[in-house]
């Protein structure tokens, strides 16, 4: 059994809430790629946190209107080495980190203060999470789906990679804390460790890529990540994010094996990034209507928080929010 756990009521109000199982928005990078965005680039889509913030908050808009429960803002592969490295400052870097929380944040107050003078409207006040990408996304060399981060990787530079992100991110006022993509054991016990180091109080997510359906991407199994996981009090859910969806239920029925923690699903389409040439395969992907079935089948395996990652749009979202929450 872990710790006591202090940070979990929002998230526990939100899934409430929504009737026993939240909608967490879709790709914020795909659909930021609809409106023309080229983020073929080291930063990613963080790079229109510099470029054109204000297409971030619209694509937050949309997944609001979509349906979804929980944004996740766009710091994935935002980062104070990796906005340095492009001639910024410090206090640049760090603006630019909490822009990316208050962008979601003001697009979720507008949407609800118009929202909730509607009679009869079927939407819930939406929280925000702050995404923190893994150390694999900011190396944007593809790692996140490996886990292969080499000798020189260890602990203490894990520790020391997320620190600053992290407590800037935490002061910008999120909801929670959404860690997306980890590949391997090591980077999950260094995320524990500092939640606790850095007394974290809002809820957090930690969710894991996979490429074979059954283990980390680092060929680590997941018992003995979600083991580490398990003995934080700090962390309130755990899953699963930017895998393929065909994945998802037999994980979900896995995890609930492994930990009485909530859990987290959101897949992506079932391409498959070729982290070389920085673009997705075309592969065989699946339309809305099959992510939609897929939902339900997930919630009804017992996943709490069920979303949708890259390749995934508002209309994936609407879908999922619509079976979900029998939204006509
Ligand atoms: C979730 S992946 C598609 C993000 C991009 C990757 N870290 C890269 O920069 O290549
Ligand atoms: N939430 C991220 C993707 C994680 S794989 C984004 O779309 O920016
Ligand atoms: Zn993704």
């Amino acid at each position: 059994m872990g710790k006591e756990n202090t940070t979990a009521s929002s998230l526990d109000d939100l899934i409430e809430k929504a009737g026993g199982c939240a909608v967490i928005d879709g790709g914020f990078a795909t659909q930021l790629e609809t409106h023309g965005a080229s983020i073929n680039d080291p930063l990613w889509s963080a790079l229109y946190l510099i470029k054109q913030p204000h297409l971030v908050k619209r694509v937050h808009l949309e997944y609001l209107e979509a349906g979804a429960d929980i944004l996740v803002t766009s710091s994935y592969q935002a980062t104070i080495p990796g906005f340095l490295s492009r001639g910024l400052s410090i206090e640049e870097a760090e603006s630019l980190l909490e822009k990316s929380v208050t962008l979601a944040v003001e697009a979720r107050d507008k949407f609800w203060d118009a929202v909730k003078k509607v009679p009869g409207h079927n939407y819930n006040r939406a929280l925000v999470a702050a995404s923190i990408g893994s150390y694999g996304a900011y190396l944007a060399d593809g790692s996140e789906y490996s886990g292969n981060y080499g000798p020189g990787v260890d602990l203490e530079k894990l520790k020391d990679f997320h620190r600053r992100r992290l407590q800037v991110l935490v002061e910008s006022g999120p909801d929670l804390l959404a860690f997306e993509t980890i590949p391997n054991k090591l980077e999950a016990q260094a995320l524990v460790e500092l939640l606790e180091e850095e007394n974290i109080q809002i809820p957090s997510w930690i969710c894991f890529s996979s490429v074979d359906g059954e283990n980390a991407p680092s060929g680590e199994s997941f018992k003995e990540c979600l083991d580490i996981i398990n003995k934080s009090g700090k962390v309130n859910a755990v899953g699963i994010n930017c895998a393929p969806p065909q994945f998802v239920e037999n994980l979900i029925c896995y995890f609930k094996e492994l930990t009485k923690k909530a859990i987290v699903v959101y897949p992506n389409s079932g391409e498959v990034w070729d982290g070389r040439a920085k673009k997705w395969l075309p592969s065989k992907c699946l339309g809305d209507g099959k992510f939609e079935s897929f939902a339900t089948r997930w919630r009804d395996s017992g996943a709490k928080l069920i979303g949708g990652c890259c390749r995934t749009t508002p209309s994936t979202i609407q879908a999922v929010s619509k079976v979900l929450k029998e939204r006509s």
